[in-house]
């Protein structure tokens, strides 16, 4: 007979939201088991941001040679040790690994199960052996990569964010289908290192973002050598491989040598016996209300599997929000207000809140403020003055949005992640002193741009004069 375990939580995923939910739960005082199939760590520490940040950072290091010439030190090109570049990258994983092991979760009195884990009844999972009864379940089972109906692409090989940090050399020409975060951060970073890079999209790239953000982007990769197509539609795909695409200028046929499929995810649902457990879902996702309840009053889902934005710090927050709800039975909510994004291309792209196009559509009463890179004397210095710090701000100088794009963006997003989380007028980053000479100082002086013409204007001028004769 199968061993039978009842502990009070029953997390079914390792990955980023799991784990989280799994070590707060268990140091709270909650007996907890939680079930990986595969990899503890999930896709963040393997095949996600960990990895991609690594390469990136690979990447920067060969361009900052290349760009070297505007100080005065001469440039050269890189020499690119591809092999060496797998083995930082598979370090910098390695590294972070014990935080999210069997050890640490095990010494922490988490029971980890390496098993496929699947709902049986409302109330009950099987995992290998065992069954597992729990006061309350957690779905974490992520994301994987979409694969498009493209005619013949199924029958090709090609590369996702599961393999591609496996290549053991760079591949001669990547074709990238698909120029979101993902497409547009490994074609940079594979053009750094040397690759022949083309991105095929069927819309504009970064198509979440706003486009006076991003042309910013699309300016960089194209002065890098990233070939970009896009608004085309991709009507077959072919051994070589090769796309062959469609747009207003006629049909083409793009050729390369590796083909990387990066068009989004697909939540990972089958196989977990949801509708015996009265789960409801659709192709998006698990269904959860603010709460991140599922149609199971037991059963909590978070994370990408839950249908929403995708990111290890959303994982994270709705961690934090289930633990409130099932261990202490407070009616927490997932917040969406003050969720940041940052796309690590260089230049990065980091936004927060309700963007320009967003404040038009909703009929919100709103102005944009702006404070160029270029005016920002630490940007000049580091020969970095692309981008710009760009605020939407509602009545009373409210702070409706804010989005950056220029180096270290996502450093610098933090101070309006704060603002719309707490609230915070547009003078707390305009009155605070900031240090000299920082790029930090190009959001206090789009701040500030909003006081100034009522600041500098008729009133303030016609208080001093009256000041002044009165001695
Ligand atoms: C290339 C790439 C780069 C990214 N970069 C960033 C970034 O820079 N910043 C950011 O915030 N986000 C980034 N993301 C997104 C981020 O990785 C995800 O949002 C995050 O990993 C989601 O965490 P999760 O816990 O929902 O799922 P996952 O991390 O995918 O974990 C789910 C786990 O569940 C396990 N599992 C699935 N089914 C079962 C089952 N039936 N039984 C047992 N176990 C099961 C899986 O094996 C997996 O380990 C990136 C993603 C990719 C692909
Ligand atoms: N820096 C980060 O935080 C980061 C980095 C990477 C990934 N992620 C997360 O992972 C998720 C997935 O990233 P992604 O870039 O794969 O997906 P995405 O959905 O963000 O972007 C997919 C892109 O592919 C294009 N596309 C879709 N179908 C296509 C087709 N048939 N032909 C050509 N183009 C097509 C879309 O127009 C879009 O530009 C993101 O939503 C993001 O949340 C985050």
């Amino acid at each position: 007979m199968s061993q039978i375990l009842t502990p009070d939580l029953c997390v079914i995923g390792a990955g980023s939201g799991g784990l989280s939910v799994a070590a707060g739960a268990v140091q709270m005082g909650a007996s907890v088991v939680l079930v990986e199939r595969h990899r503890m760590g999930g896709d963040c520490l393997n095949y996600g941001c960990v990895p991609s940040k690594s390469l990136l950072a690979a990447a920067a290091a060969a361009e900052a040679m290349r760009q070297s010439g505007s100080f005065g030190v001469r440039p050269v090109e890189p020499g690119i040790d591809f092999a060496a570049v797998r083995r930082h990258v598979r370090d910098v994983i390695a590294g972070i690994a014990p935080h999210d092991s069997i050890e640490r979760f095990t010494g922490l009195g988490v029971t980890v199960l390496l098993d496929h884990a699947r709902f049986t009844g409302p109330d009950q999972v099987i995992a290998g052996g065992r069954r597992i009864r729990a006061r309350r379940f957690v779905v974490a089972t992520g994301s994987r990569p979409a694969i498009p109906p493209i005619p013949g692409l199924a029958e090709i090989p090609h590369l996702t964010n599961e393999n591609v940090f496996d290549l053991a050399a760079p591949p001669r020409h990547l074709l990238v289908l698909g120029g979101g975060p993902i497409g547009c951060e490994l074609a940079q970073a594979f053009r750094r290192l040397g690759s022949e890079v083309t991105v095929i999209d069927l819309g504009p790239i970064l198509p979440k973002d706003d486009p006076e953000l991003t042309a910013v982007v699309r300016e960089r990769l194209l002065a890098e050598g990233v070939r970009l197509h896009e608004r085309v539609r991709v009507v077959g795909a072919e051994p070589g491989p090769a796309l062959v695409v469609e747009s207003a200028a006629g049909r083409r046929r793009l050729d390369g040598s590796h083909l990387l499929v990066a068009v989004g995810r697909t939540p990972v649902i089958e196989d977990l016996g949801l509708e015996a457990a009265g789960i409801a879902f659709d192709r998006k996702g698990i269904k959860v209300d603010s709460r991140l309840r599922t149609t199971n009053a037991r059963v909590f889902a978070i994370g990408d599997v839950a249908g929403g934005p995708q990111f290890t710090h959303l994982a994270n927050h709705h961690a934090s929000v289930v633990v409130k709800n099932a261990l202490f039975r407070l009616p927490a909510r997932a917040t969406s207000a003050a969720i940041p994004r940052v796309t690590y291309t260089d230049p990065e792209l980091a936004v927060v809140g309700t963007s320009e196009a967003e404040a038009k559509e909703q009929g919100l009463a709103h102005e944009v403020l702006r404070a160029p890179f270029a005016d920002n004397d630490r940007a000049r210095a580091e020969r970095r003055t692309e981008g710009l710090v760009k605020l939407v701000v509602g009545k009373r100088g409210r702070v409706l949005g804010a989005g950056i794009v220029g180096a270290h963006a996502g450093e610098l997003i933090l101070p309006w992640v704060l603002a719309l989380d707490r609230r915070l007028p547009l003078s707390a980053v305009a009155g605070v002193v900031t240090p000299y000479p920082t790029l930090s100082e190009a959001s206090k002086r789009a701040a500030a741009s909003w006081y100034a013409p009522r600041l500098f204007g008729g009133g303030t001028r016609r208080l001093v004069r009256l000041l002044a004769r009165l001695g």
